[in-house]
């Protein structure tokens, strides 16, 4: 984790250089300009086992010219958040600036929700608020008896452009080591309705090329490192960092190897090979994991990942099983059949992660499925029914897809 100095009053706001990088911060403030009002920022959960690489992913993003603006939280406690840190990278200078985020304590699946969500909205909103307020000092009279705008309209044009200027474009969540990325998801993950300034965009996990393969076996022979484990179970993005360390190139047998046990484990998720976490981060930013938009995207993933079927998975503790139907099925019998096997535990099957998209009756759309361990959302976007499911060893393709039958339509 990044070292700080308790003492020090965090400083909380920095000029932004107009005349470092104009040109690019003149094209990234148009690209904001155009999603910035109404557009919820994208929250990255970044989780990783101890000593991964999640704090050098975390500094990799902050000091990488993007010309963005991004915040992260350092949740230092795991499930129990207290009062974090948030740094922020003004974009433009690659300036840092820090800023307390206060959360009540308690356990983020329960008490802190709320709060936690509040928190990054105020974040949010308080870079707003903070531009404003410079912006009313600069204000001279002067300039308004020259133009034609009144005071008012002045400051609401220019607070709407500062505000464009100052807005966070990201926010990066990382957790401990020890964190299991599941109740982060579910509380950051709402629905539309809310109009909440934040959104979940992805899980990423960060692992350790090195020490991967013995927690995953030790996970095996004794159930030690559960957290490596469900780890890559909820991930979007795995970065398999530390390649260095196994084979000079960053290529060959071993790692090759290591990406086919996590691919065992999840098989949606995008493997990204990497030395101190340089990796592009188009691949790792926005990449609205969550969002109905991209179902298409998901369509072709879970298409890909059709051919894989238990046969082919190794013995693993957690696993991701894809099943395809062509059949139209029933959305109530689906919610039925989701409630059966996620709440009721009818089949006795673990489920940690649940990504589909639903060829749903008398809808010209199909619908996506999203389900994160206790959070389960369902969205409509544009159409076979074709769904992953992550979960343990007691996943069984055979019931799955049987009993997901009794959702097609005319069935009994
Ligand atoms: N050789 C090598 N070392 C790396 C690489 N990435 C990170 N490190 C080193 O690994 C150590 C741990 O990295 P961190 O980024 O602190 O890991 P972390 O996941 O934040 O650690 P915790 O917060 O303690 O869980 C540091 O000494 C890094 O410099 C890499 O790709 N190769």
């Amino acid at each position: 984790m990044m070292e700080y100095d308790d003492d020090e009053e965090p400083p909380l706001a920095v000029e932004i250089n107009d005349t470092v990088g104009r040109n690019q911060s003149q094209t990234s403030d148009d690209q904001r300009r155009k999603v910035v009002e109404g557009s919820p920022v994208g929250v990255t959960v970044i989780t990783g086992y101890l000593g991964a690489g999640k704090s050098t992913l975390v500094n990799y993003i902050l000091h990488t010219e993007h010309g963005k603006r991004i915040a992260v939280i350092l949740n230092e406690f795991g499930e129990e958040i207290g009062v974090e840190r948030a740094m922020i990278n003004e974009g433009e200078g690659d300036a840092l600036v820090e800023e307390w985020v206060e959360l009540d304590n308690g356990c983020v699946c329960c008490t802190v929700k709320h709060s936690l969500v509040q928190a990054l909205e105020q974040l949010v909103q308080r870079k707003e608020r903070l531009s404003f307020l410079s912006l009313m000092m600069k204000y001279d009279d002067e300039i308004e008896k020259q133009a034609n705008y009144t005071r008012k309209d002045l400051v609401e044009t220019e607070e709407r452009e500062e505000k464009v200027k100052a807005r966070l474009d990201h926010i990066l969540l990382e957790t401990t080591g020890l964190a299991n990325p599941a109740p982060l998801a579910s509380v950051l993950w709402l629905d539309d309705q809310l109009e909440s300034e934040v959104k979940l965009d992805s899980i990423i996990t960060v692992a350790d090329a090195k020490n991967l393969r013995y927690q995953l076996q030790r996970h095996q022979d004794s159930s030690s490192f559960p957290e490596a484990f469900s780890q890559i179970a909820f991930a979007d993005v795995v970065i398999l960092n530390k390649v260095d360390l196994v084979s000079p190139d960053g290529s060959g047998s071993v790692i090759d190897e290591l990406e086919e046990e996590i691919h065992n484990i999840n098989s949606l998720a995008n493997i990204i090979r990497s030395v101190r976490c340089q990796v592009d981060l188009s691949k790792i930013l926005n990449c609205g994991a969550y969002d109905a938009s991209k179902a298409n995207h998901l369509d072709a993933l879970l298409e890909e990942n059709n051919s894989l079927t238990t046969k082919d998975l190794h013995d693993s503790a957690v696993r991701t099983l894809c099943i395809c139907e062509p059949r139209p099925v029933n959305l109530d019998k689906v919610r039925l059949w989701l409630e059966e096997i996620l709440w009721d535990k009818k089949y006795n099957m673990e489920v940690y992660r649940c990504k589909g998209v639903l060829n749903i009756l008398d809808s010209d759309q199909l619908h996506t499925l999203q389900v994160v361990v206790s959070a389960v959302k369902g969205k409509r976007t544009d159409l076979c029914s074709c769904w992953s499911v992550t979960g343990c060893q007691s996943l069984n393709e055979e019931i799955l897809l049987d009993s997901f039958r009794t959702c097609i339509v005319g069935a009994c």
